[in-house]
């Protein structure tokens, strides 16, 4: 359910029907339909968080400790309100917002929304902006909010309004200004829109599904104190209209401090300070800790809560006397009397791990598809990496191979050369199109992932849209540098063997490029995918039937050759260019290979296996693209589950 007001621009989410005049609260279906008005919305939270940690033991062997992070955390946090969660670094604010957010499920205790406990209905309710903003660089910020509003905005809502919910956001967040440049961003050659502009599109971006409670995990950390109270002062506007927003926050100034409604201060994984942001200064001075005039109580409060390492055992005590102190006092007591409203047995009894459960999405699987197909789509034909680079490099590659092969003819001396661009022609189509994907689809998985979590993305509509929209230019790069190639080397000069050779080489690259996505997606690391595709290619490569006499190695080696990508290739070529096929002798008693069948048997092919080849290429790419399909499902459905 999505709780709506109508205190900022909004609108409403059925329909045809544009704007809520009145400010009442409402409840929202995913379907979009309005339920009725619903309670202030109390966010509650009583929790303990364990880890394992694995350390090195005297005698250097590995000793696995179990670690608290965060013991007795209760809190809470109603409609309206804006929630600073602060304290000194390792205090446990990142680990404690993933535990109220659910986004870590492995906590002892519970979640409760206005005292019943949170259930997938949560996810619903709820929107996370990271700490490490992630986006597809080639995109404008209408664009990226264009899709996300396509995907994220019930169904039945007409794509005018969202288009007009875009609008209105950009104007919210202020980002009209930059709303046409590319988002780019340090994994891209583009530029791109500012850190703080960034920091608006990705709070922007989890507005347009209108959550009622907001977590962000600092979002001001890299930006400067201007544009830090500018975001702060957007998500104060926020709460002001009936949402709840904690956030994580690393050194406010003291401006942006007090747009905070609320503070919670964590000292080493307890609470030091829970309530109302005004009243903590004197909390604490009640405590005998006073903060000097004129001094920022956010600096205060963190170089309070410090642990420093030079004095760590006084530290410790001053935070055990501090976090004591809260444990003992009224306001701890005040704070937790929602709990008495909480049944007991729920309480008592374990929690029950939901996983982040996507089982509804706002879209149809249609429109996700349709409107990943169009990113992905201008994703090519903006990213200078993956297209031009592309491009000019299957220009460059098959003028330079025309070159060193140029002007080969139908004699038994060419048979090696051409035997040699074969063999050349097969690695170049594998090596790039395989590198080319895991050079860029692991940040595109990592951003899908993101997606999939905030329920925006399937698996299937990404992955099938990911896959067939770039089909055209996995296409285009191999016929460009095939037909250089095939004119340039002087190739069997008939239409039916130059259509044939470029098939094949489409074949190639598209096979290569779904172990691209194989390897990308079970790794989802472009160094590790890297390593690995060297690991897969190399042994391809030897059991092509170019390097390796199949006849000379051990036999349980030589099924191995049944799974080079590499042989079905540089076999199909060159049954292409031979089978069946006269070679000119001349006059010369001693000529090698007087038919273009002995070629083929000196390589280990045979003239009729030219479509079993192709076939099983075709194979392959399927296999490759649903290896990548299954280990993308489960490692969305192993993130989501937690
Ligand atoms: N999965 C884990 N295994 C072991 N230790 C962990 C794990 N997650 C967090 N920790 C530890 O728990 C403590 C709190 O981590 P957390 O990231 O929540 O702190 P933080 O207050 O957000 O710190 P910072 O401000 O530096 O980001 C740290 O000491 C961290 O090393």
């Amino acid at each position: 359910m999505v709780r709506e007001k109508g205190a900022m621009e909004i609108r409403a989410m059925e329909e045809g029907e544009v704007r809520i005049k009145s400010p009442m609260a409402l409840v929202t279906s995913p379907d979009g339909k309005k339920t009725g008005p619903v309670r202030g919305a109390h966010l509650g939270w009583t929790l303990n968080l364990y880890a394992t940690e694995t350390r090195r033991g005297a005698k250097g062997n590995n000793v696995t400790v179990k670690k608290t992070i965060l013991e007795g955390v209760t809190g809470s946090v109603r409609s309206g309100n804006m929630m600073a969660l602060m304290g000194a670094s390792g205090a446990g604010k990142s680990s404690l917002l993933d535990c109220i957010s659910l986004r870590n499920q492995k906590f002892e205790g519970n979640v409760f929304v206005d005292g019943k406990p949170a259930d997938n209905a949560f996810f619903g309710l709820t929107a996370y902006v990271y700490q490490d903003d992630l986006f597809f660089p080639t995109l404008t910020v209408r664009e990226h909010l264009r899709f996300h509003a396509m995907v994220r905005m019930p169904k039945t809502i007409q794509p005018h309004i969202k288009a007009e919910r875009v609008e209105s956001i950009l104007l919210d967040v202020g980002l009209q200004g930059c709303s046409d440049a590319l988002i780019g961003g340090a994994s891209s050659l583009i530029r791109g829109i500012s850190g703080g502009e960034r920091k608006r599109v990705a709070v922007a971006t989890e507005l347009l599904s209108n959550p009622a409670i907001l977590f962000l995990d600092e979002p001001t950390s890299g930006l400067d104190s201007f544009m830090a109270e500018a975001v702060c002062t957007l998500l104060r506007k926020l709460a002001n209209t009936g949402k709840i927003v904690v956030c994580v926050i690393h050194q406010p100034s003291s401006d942006t401090f007090k747009l905070f409604t609320h503070l919670c201060l964590l000292a080493k994984g307890r609470m030091a300070y829970l309530g109302e942001l005004p009243k903590a200064v004197d909390y604490f001075a009640a405590l005998g800790h006073a903060c000097p005039p004129n001094f920022n109580p956010a600096d205060f409060f963190i170089e309070e809560l410090a642990v420093v390492p030079s004095d760590y055992e006084k530290s410790m005590a001053r935070l055990r006397v501090v976090t004591d102190a809260y444990q003992d006092s009224d306001l701890r007591k005040q704070n937790e009397k929602w709990l008495s409203k909480v049944d007991p047995a729920v309480l008592s009894k374990p929690r029950r791990r939901t996983g982040i459960a996507i089982t509804e999405y706002p879209a149809t699987a249609d429109t996700q598809f349709w409107e990943s197909c169009r990113r992905t789509i201008l994703q090519y034909k903006r990213e200078p990496v993956l297209t031009r680079a592309r491009l000019v490099n299957s220009i460059l590659m098959g003028v330079l191979l025309g070159l060193v092969y140029f002007d080969q003819d139908t004699t038994y001396k060419a048979v090696q050369n051409k035997i040699g661009v074969a063999f050349i022609v097969t690695m170049n189509q594998c090596i790039s199109a395989t590198f080319g994907v895991v050079q860029e689809v692991p940040r595109d998985f990592a951003v899908f992932m993101r997606e999939y979590l905030a329920g925006a993305n399937r698996v299937s509509s990404y992955f099938l849209a990911r896959t067939l929209s770039e089909i055209p230019f996995q296409i285009l790069f191999p016929l460009v540098f095939g037909s250089i190639v095939y004119g340039m080397v002087g190739l069997r000069p008939t239409a039916g063997a130059y259509i044939t050779f470029c098939l094949v080489l489409i074949l190639c690259a598209n096979t290569a490029v779904s172990m691209g996505y194989a390897l990308s997606a079970v790794f989802r690391n472009t160094t590790a995918a890297i390593a690995a595709g060297s690991v897969v290619i190399m042994p391809m490569a030897l059991f092509s039937g170019l390097l390796l006499d199949m006849n000379n190695i051990a036999p349980w080696l030589r099924p191995l050759q049944f799974l080079s990508i590499i042989r079905y290739t540089y076999h199909a070529i060159i049954i292409n260019e031979y089978a069946n096929q006269p070679i000119n002798c001349g006059f010369n008693v001693i000529c090698p290979f007087r038919t273009g069948n002995a070629v083929l048997t000196y390589v280990g092919a045979a003239p009729d296996e030219l479509s079993f080849n192709m076939g099983m290429l075709f194979v392959f790419m399927l296999c490759f693209r649903l290896i990548a399909f299954m280990a993308l499902k489960w490692h969305s459905t192993r993130v989501a589950s937690l």
